[in-house]
């Protein structure tokens, strides 16, 4: 239900943002992990060079606040955000049915009203050799689901059974994925999937990347629906806020916040 417009405008104002001189953009450089429009160079401090994405981050939920450069970019990534979002409370929904529950179990379980959500629009310049470069190390997303946009299809990678298989999905499409706080709510039911980035493009590659995440201070544990004698608690409870501080705000290579919280 999300009109191709929203998405492609978008794409556009990243574009542009991203074609801002390096001095247009430091107004917005990234001086700590909890600023609230942030952008940089690599994935963690000090991998520029190895590391080839540049990024813009920001917090679309509860208060989105957008760059005020370019002209309109601010207006067409807050109209993305709020359509994203339907499409995410809905799948919430949906997802509490397939489980069992009634429709607002996982919005009550996360308490959604006040759902903690980082975007990290990401650009990744055109591979040198194919399919060898990595643009993203491989890592896990907190929140309960993540949700991605590109502009052209190649390059994220999920790994499956301790192989890499390649996302292929259609232009205007979303990809949704599970994101460790539901693997812990459901007490591994649903698991978190590591994924990474190749630079396999002739083209220069954009992508939206959202984690949506419970309220700051929500304490996410396993769910007892999710608890029995033979299912044991895997994961031990922790407020989100600290289990994303224990991970560096998901800025560590290669990490997540799994590491804290499993038993
Ligand atoms: O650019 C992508 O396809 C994925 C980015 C990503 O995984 C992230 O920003 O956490
Ligand atoms: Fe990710």
């Amino acid at each position: 239900g999300v009109p191709d417009c929203v998405i492609e405008r978008a794409l556009n104002g990243i574009s542009d943002f991203f074609d801002l001189t390096e001095e247009e953009k430091k107004d917005y450089e990234k001086k700590n992990s909890t600023d609230r429009i942030r952008w940089g160079l690599g994935f963690s401090p000090g991998d520029h060079e190895a590391v080839k994405r540049e990024y813009l981050k920001v917090l679309p939920h509860p208060k989105f606040e957008g760059p005020a450069k370019p002209a309109g970019f601010r207006e067409a990534l807050e109209d993305y955000y709020q359509r994203n979002r339907e499409v995410i409370i809905n799948l919430a929904k949906a997802v509490s049915k397939t489980l069992g529950f009634e429709e607002n179990y996982l919005e009550k379980k996360f308490e959604l009203e006040t759902g903690a959500d980082v975007s990290a629009m990401n650009v990744y310049p055109p591979g040198c050799k194919p399919n060898t470069q990595i643009g993203l190390p491989a890592h896990y997303d907190p929140g309960y689901f993540g949700s991605l946009i590109q502009n052209v299809n190649g390059g994220l990678q999920l790994n499956y059974k301790q192989k890499w298989i390649n996302l292929d999905m259609p232009s205007s499409a979303f990809f949704i994925k599970i994101g460790d706080h539901a693997e812990v709510l459901t007490n591994g039911k649903y698991k978190s999937p590591m994924h990474r980035v190749i630079l396999n493009n002739e083209v220069r590659r954009i992508s939206v990347a959202t984690v949506h995440g419970p309220s700051l201070d929500t304490f996410v544990k396993p769910a007892p629906e999710f608890v029995g004698e033979s299912h044991p608690p895997a994961y031990r409870g922790m407020i989100y806020k600290d289990s994303l501080e224990a991970n560096g705000y998901h800025e560590i290579d290669g990490k997540s916040c799994m590491a804290q919280l499993r038993l």
